[in-house]
């Protein structure tokens, strides 16, 4: 399926593209499916593309009750805890767009006794059969995208849709991550990346490097990188 990569100029440009770009596109499959699909990442940039979305909101034609997210990766911490992905995004975004809290998956947290296992487990029956209708992707400078990292367990084959990452070689070490059978189900997956830390990963993903996590997931119907200049300067 085609694969586009869309290089802006700096990160502002980046960030300004990729939030007006998801909001005309949600507003599209609103319109046209009714209720639209997403899947969220974790990341500085991936955070502040949903601030400017929230800051596009007011007025926008987007109706939060009919936006239902997900996320790619989360970890392992319970809920207050500053790192965990979820919490950071909804701080950003639930003051503009109004949820549904129905339609609201955060991955869970590490609260009590409940083990990653059977968190994952549960994840993997809250998806249930969901396809996103877009998936946003960051990458690590390691070419790790959602919690599954190379040379490293969480890239061995697997049906489980969500996966309990323990070790992880990025702190903290225990994730929870869609695996990469989920995230390939994706209608479209929209890598975001910014920096020059990031170039070498972009390259070995685009072409197409073996065990490369990045490398290794596509959307269904498109594949598209918003990138910037740094993040491009080794293609
Ligand atoms: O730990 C994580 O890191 C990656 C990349 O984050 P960035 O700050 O380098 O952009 C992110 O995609 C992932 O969701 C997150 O859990």
């Amino acid at each position: 399926m085609a694969t586009r990569t869309i290089v802006h100029s700096d990160p502002e440009a980046l960030i300004q593209s990729a939030s007006s770009r998801l909001l005309e596109r949600l507003s599209h499959l609103q319109s046209s499916e009714g209720v639209a699909q997403l899947c969220l990442t974790g990341g500085r940039i991936a955070n502040r593309i949903y601030r400017g979305l929230a800051e596009q909101l007011p007025g926008s034609p987007l109706d939060g009750t009919r936006v239902e997210l997900w996320w790619g990766d989360e970890r392992f911490v319970p809920t207050e805890d500053p790192d965990r992905n979820a919490g950071e995004a909804l701080a950003i975004l639930a003051p503009s767009l109004a949820m549904d809290p129905s339609r609201v998956h955060p991955m869970p947290a590490a609260d009590g006794n409940v083990s990653i296992e059977d968190s994952a487990a549960g994840y993997a029956t809250e998806l249930g059969e969901t396809t996103f209708d877009i998936c946003l992707l960051g990458v690590g400078p390691d070419g790790h995208v959602a919690s599954i990292f190379p040379d490293h367990p969480s890239l061995e084959p697997t049906p489980a849709r969500v996966l309990a990452v323990h070790d992880s070689p990025k702190p903290p070490p225990l994730r929870l991550s869609l695996s990469l059978a989920t995230l390939n189900r994706s209608r479209e997956v929209w890598f975001v990346v910014s920096g020059a830390d990031k170039a070498e990963a972009v390259r070995r993903a685009q072409s197409g490097e073996t065990g490369l996590p990045a490398a290794m997931v596509t959307g269904q119907e498109a594949t598209i990188w918003l990138i910037d200049e740094d993040a491009a300067s080794q293609l």
